[in-house]
């Protein structure tokens, strides 16, 4: 497991776009490498923002997006297309945009899905969500969970990434999987989540955060908090675990 490389910008709008650039490059190189590429995308405000950013990048088509696998690491267990999910936010911000092949775009079941597809039930469609991970393992290399080649997350001001919060059900499941999450402290409060153990499947885990309010969980994290108190720090990718920071989130970091 990699340790955090922290970069600092100086504000929130030249972290996303900073992300952005960054994830353009990354995608492109795996291709180059492998021939398929992978992201697993994330909800929040600056997760949304660096998806317009790559949405308006000149060098957004240096990607074959045809050719992108496109995952979600948690999702709001809402009806489909409502503007709480994560992956309605996704689609509206880049990827109605780009020529992406639908079979390769796999959102976590919407709350309102056939039984059989994982709605009604939030551990049904974790289950269902499980499915999906290990049959694309399968093509993307990896057992159960795919070798992601970028796991993007943001974190909350109490440290939780993904639907990860301290001290809850999820972070105690250190099987890597997806589960159901009952009770999540920000809303809505059911939602479908990776497991930690399951992001650090991932090759690289970029954490996106700014604002002050991020402050002193990232430097607890980085200071070596427990996964159980600060979920943050549990987020980790085999190759790389970089944290792309405005000044305002790397402000208690030493
Ligand atoms: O569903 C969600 O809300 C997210 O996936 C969540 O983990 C989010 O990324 C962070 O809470 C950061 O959100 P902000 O960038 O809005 O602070």
């Amino acid at each position: 497991m990699s340790s955090p490389e922290v970069v600092v910008h100086p504000d929130t709008d030249t972290t996303a776009s900073d992300a952005a650039d960054r994830l353009i490059t990354a995608l492109a190189a795996a291709q180059a490498a492998r021939g398929a590429a992978s992201v697993v995308l994330t909800g929040g405000g600056v997760g949304i923002a660096m998806l317009r950013e790559v949405a308006s990048s000149p060098r957004r088509d240096t990607v074959d997006w045809g050719a992108v696998e496109v995952f979600w690491g948690d999702e709001r267990f809402v009806p489909a297309g409502d503007a709480e999910r994560n992956d309605a936010q996704a689609r509206e911000a880049l990827l109605d945009a780009l020529p992406l092949d639908p079979a390769r775009v796999h959102p976590m079941p919407p709350s309102d899905a056939p039984e059989e597809a994982g709605g009604g039930d939030p551990d049904l469609a974790a289950d269902v969500y499980a499915k999906t991970l290990s049959s694309a393992a399968a093509r993307l290399g990896g057992d159960a969970i795919p070798a992601f080649d970028v796991l993007l997350a943001g974190c909350g001001p109490e440290g939780h990434v993904l639907s990860v919060f301290p001290d809850s059900p999820a972070v105690h499941a250190t099987a890597a999987g997806v589960v159901a999450v009952r009770d999540c402290p920000k809303p809505p409060p059911t939602r479908v989540s990776l497991t930690l153990a399951a992001a650090r499947h991932a090759r690289e885990v970029w954490l996106v955060a700014t604002g002050e309010g991020k402050a002193e969980v990232i430097a607890r994290a980085h200071a070596g908090a427990a996964e159980t108190d600060v979920p943050i720090a549990g987020l980790r990718g085999t190759e790389r675990t970089l944290w792309l920071l405005d000044e305002a989130a790397a402000g208690d970091l030493t």
